[in-house]
């Protein structure tokens, strides 16, 4: 999002000065491609991968052109690209994970046409009654394993996202999607690079002062000390970084925000990336779907740097993360083994435990049970007499939220916002 309206503030240079205060050493956020851990050949993204509703309204459209190393692909997910395993490691045949998915569509038309008028309550509780009725186990456990799949976009358990509010934010869903072979983090950074952004890195900010009604500028002081004065501070921190209040505002920030802050949820996507030292799945698969005993193991395939990627969501990946790598490795392993008798031990791996990174709290935000389009906008309005500005992927109330375009989308719109002030003023 800051980079989004510092692209836009630059067009009108000349009349304005601005600056990023970064508390990371690098610019990006959320879309980090780390190419130290398996080396410079086999980029990995520790967030955003994907860059999704990929067409001319995008607004990375016009920053990118695909080469012929990137793919774009209409979904994510390819069942004909796809094995799934069952618990005792066999292959599911695709006829039963058609079966499985007719059940899945059938809900989510129940969820659709949930009444407006009724009282807000979770998906699972919509679907719940009908979930119990099927009788037959490893149906239950397929269907369970496609209602596995909107927790881990939503990045939450079922019982915690709003049926009435789960289909906004989504974007024009149906739109291309394009995989970048250097990493997502990578182009964003490029970005950044080529355009010169006036960026201050490792600067932490702590307290914003916007007390100070005699000259009207806004006071910003940071962790390492030092002090910047402003008329518009627009901020750009995660919703995960709000709600644990990492930023002290004076005086405090409105009650219509707080509760905005409080009721909208964030949820948590971690990765485990485990490379092999040769590839013992099917070359030509992009996803590897494990039913465990304990939760869904939805693993993305990148063959040519020999890494599967489990992706976890919601309440079972706060549990892994107060696991320790080796025991998550080794966990997983277990279960690839009963699929993959003959595979070798990871020679390498990497975790990512978003919660605990200080400048997310976790991984993006999600309709809770009883938010609504409202919510996003309170997030988004700006406060403190129009002087403090709010945007973020959790503030994008007139497009897609929690994705990577999202809050690009809402730095452009608050950057304008803030541009049509300072020419009136
Ligand atoms: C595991 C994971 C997978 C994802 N996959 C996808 C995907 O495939 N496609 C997609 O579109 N989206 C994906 N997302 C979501 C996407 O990454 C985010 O929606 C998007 O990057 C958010 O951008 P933002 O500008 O709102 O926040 P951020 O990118 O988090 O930027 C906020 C910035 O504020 C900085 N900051 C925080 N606190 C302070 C402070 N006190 N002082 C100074 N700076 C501070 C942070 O360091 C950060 O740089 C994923 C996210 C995660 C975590």
């Amino acid at each position: 999002a800051g980079i989004g309206a510092a692209l836009q503030l630059q067009k009108c240079q000349s009349t304005t000065r601005f600056i990023i205060l970064e508390a990371r050493n690098h610019a990006g956020g959320r879309t980090f491609t780390d190419t130290q851990t398996f080396g410079a050949k086999a980029p990995v993204d520790l967030g955003a991968r994907w860059l999704h509703h990929y067409h001319p309204d995008n607004p990375f459209y016009t920053y990118y052109s695909p080469s012929d190393k990137d793919r774009i692909d209409n979904n994510t997910y390819d069942r004909l690209k796809t094995n799934t395993f069952d618990t005792d490691g066999k292959l599911i045949p695709l006829n039963l994970i058609d079966e499985a998915e007719i059940i899945f569509e059938q809900y989510c038309t129940i969820i659709e046409k949930y009444p407006s008028d009724k009282e807000d309550i979770s998906i699972f509780d919509v679907i719940r009654d009908e979930y119990a009725k099927i009788e037959n186990e490893k149906m239950r456990r397929l269907v369970g394993m496609c209602l596995a799949s909107i927790e881990d976009h939503e990045g939450a358990n079922l019982t915690e996202i709003s049926t009435k509010s789960c289909e906004i934010g989504e974007g024009n869903i149906d739109a291309p999607i394009l995989t970048i072979s250097d990493g997502l983090g990578s182009f964003i950074k490029q970005i950044v690079d080529q355009n010169n952004l006036p960026i201050e890195f490792n600067t932490v900010v702590t307290q914003i002062d916007i007390s100070n009604q005699s000259n009207r500028l806004i006071h910003i002081s940071t962790l390492n000390g030092r002090h910047y004065s402003c008329k518009y501070v627009l901020i750009t921190i995660p919703l995960g970084c709000l709600k644990a209040h990492s930023i002290v505002f004076m005086p405090s920030i409105p009650d219509w925000k707080i509760t905005a802050i409080d009721k909208m949820g964030f949820g948590l996507l971690n990765k485990v990336f485990l490379q092999f030292s040769s590839i013992f799945w099917d070359e030509k698969l992009q996803n590897i779907d494990v039913i465990t005993n304990h939760y869904y193991q939805f693993y993305v395939c990148i063959p040519e740097a020999r890494i599967l990627v489990l992706y976890i969501a919601g309440s079972h990946a706060r549990d892994l993360e107060q696991q320790s790598d080796e025991e998550i490795v080794k966990t997983l392993v277990i279960s690839l083994r009963r699929i993959y008798p003959l595979m070798t031990d990871p020679i390498k791996w990497l975790v990512t435990r978003w919660t605990y990174d200080p400048y997310s709290c976790g991984s993006y935000s999600y309709f809770a049970v009883g938010t609504d389009l409202e919510t996003v906008k309170d997030l988004a309005r700006e406060s403190h007499d129009g002087r403090v500005h709010w945007a973020g992927e959790h503030t994008n109330y007139s497009g897609s939220i929690g994705y990577v375009d999202s809050a690009f989308e809402s730095g452009q719109r608050e950057a304008l916002r803030i541009l049509e002030k300072l020419e009136q003023s």
